[in-house]
């Protein structure tokens, strides 16, 4: 038996007076998944979420969350933990107190010395958020993720403005929350960060999918790459390849371990140094700017 999927959209269509933002979008979360929301500049991605989040009623379309209306918002809100891109907590409020609202609004039960330790401001318990650093304030509007283990977590941007610490600090702590079960939705422009955790990506391009499916899937039409520098003067290259301003050659390949091999072969046969030689699967960075090709 399957479960019913966390997230259901289906055929969602979003406008704004003639503009038409989200066309005919259907897909589905399931329960434990990381799915990560990603997309081109206006793509649609915000109205999306928050159509989903409750926020926005769909122009046409159905969009169900843990098997509700996202606008019964007395069912959803308590299962859910919302990581917007800013959390709007009021500047007079001190850490403390703005992590006890969110124990007040969401109703779930946490401790709040184990939030505070997960975020890092143990130290600035009291400290009122007008004076928090951005870094911190961000680390902040994560405790609405982390606070009493929501069920379905959205994590809007959820690195921005944070140092490499404070970055490995959240994805810890959202390995935890998988751990305990939580579905987590990402919306980023950091590729790197979906590429290494989503489970499933969904690609958006003028409010629809450019594509969805595993990091697998999406790149698996484009090349992979190896790039090198040559030293002076060497013979031809074995294999096809394109020299960028910068002197870097690079060689695109759909057979890159077959193509690895040649390459180190020729350098080992004609004695030649292959500089910073690097050689990798396609990066989302190149689905992204394969879209706009079309
Ligand atoms: N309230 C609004 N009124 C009119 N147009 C809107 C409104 N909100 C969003 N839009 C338009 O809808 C489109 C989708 O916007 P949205 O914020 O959902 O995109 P996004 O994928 O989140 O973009 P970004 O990555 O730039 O944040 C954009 O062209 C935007 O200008």
């Amino acid at each position: 038996m399957t479960s019913t999927p966390v997230i259901d959209v289906e055929r969602l269509d979003l406008k704004y007076g003639d503009f038409h933002a989200v066309k005919d979008l259907s897909f589905q979360v399931r329960r434990g998944e990381f799915y990560a929301l990603l997309g081109t500049n206006g793509a649609g991605k915000t109205s999306t979420l928050e159509t989903i989040e409750g926020h926005r009623v769909p122009t046409s379309g159905a969009v169900r969350v843990l098997d509700q209306s996202p606008r019964n918002r007395a069912a959803v809100r308590p299962r859910m933990g919302i990581m917007l891109q800013e959390s709007g907590f009021s500047p007079d409020l001190t850490v403390r107190e703005s992590i006890g609202l969110i124990g007040a609004l969401t109703r779930r039960q946490d401790r709040l010395q184990r939030v505070l330790s997960i975020v890092d401001l143990t130290s600035k318990a009291g400290t009122k958020v007008s004076q928090l650093s951005g870094g911190e304030k961000r680390r902040l509007d994560f405790a609405t993720a982390v606070w009493g283990t929501p069920e379905l977590v959205f994590l809007d941007e959820p690195t921005t403005g944070l140092d490499i610490q404070s970055r490995d600090a959240l994805w810890d702590a959202v390995d935890k929350l998988r751990e305990d079960g939580s579905t987590i939705v990402l919306t980023t422009h950091y590729l790197e960060e979906a590429q290494q955790r989503a489970d499933r990506i969904g690609l958006m391009h003028r409010g629809t999918f450019h594509q969805e499916g595993t990091v697998a899937e999406l790149t698996r039409t484009l090349p992979a790459v190896i790039q090198f520098r040559l030293p002076g003067t060497s013979p031809a290259l074995p294999l096809p390849g394109r020299r960028e301003s910068g002197g870097t050659f690079l060689i695109e390949t759909h057979q890159l371990q077959k193509d690895l091999f040649v390459l180190l072969r020729w350098a080992q046969d004609n004695a030649i140094e292959l500089r910073e030689l690097a050689a990798g699967p396609t990066r989302l960075d190149d689905v992204f700017r394969a879209i706009n090709n079309h």
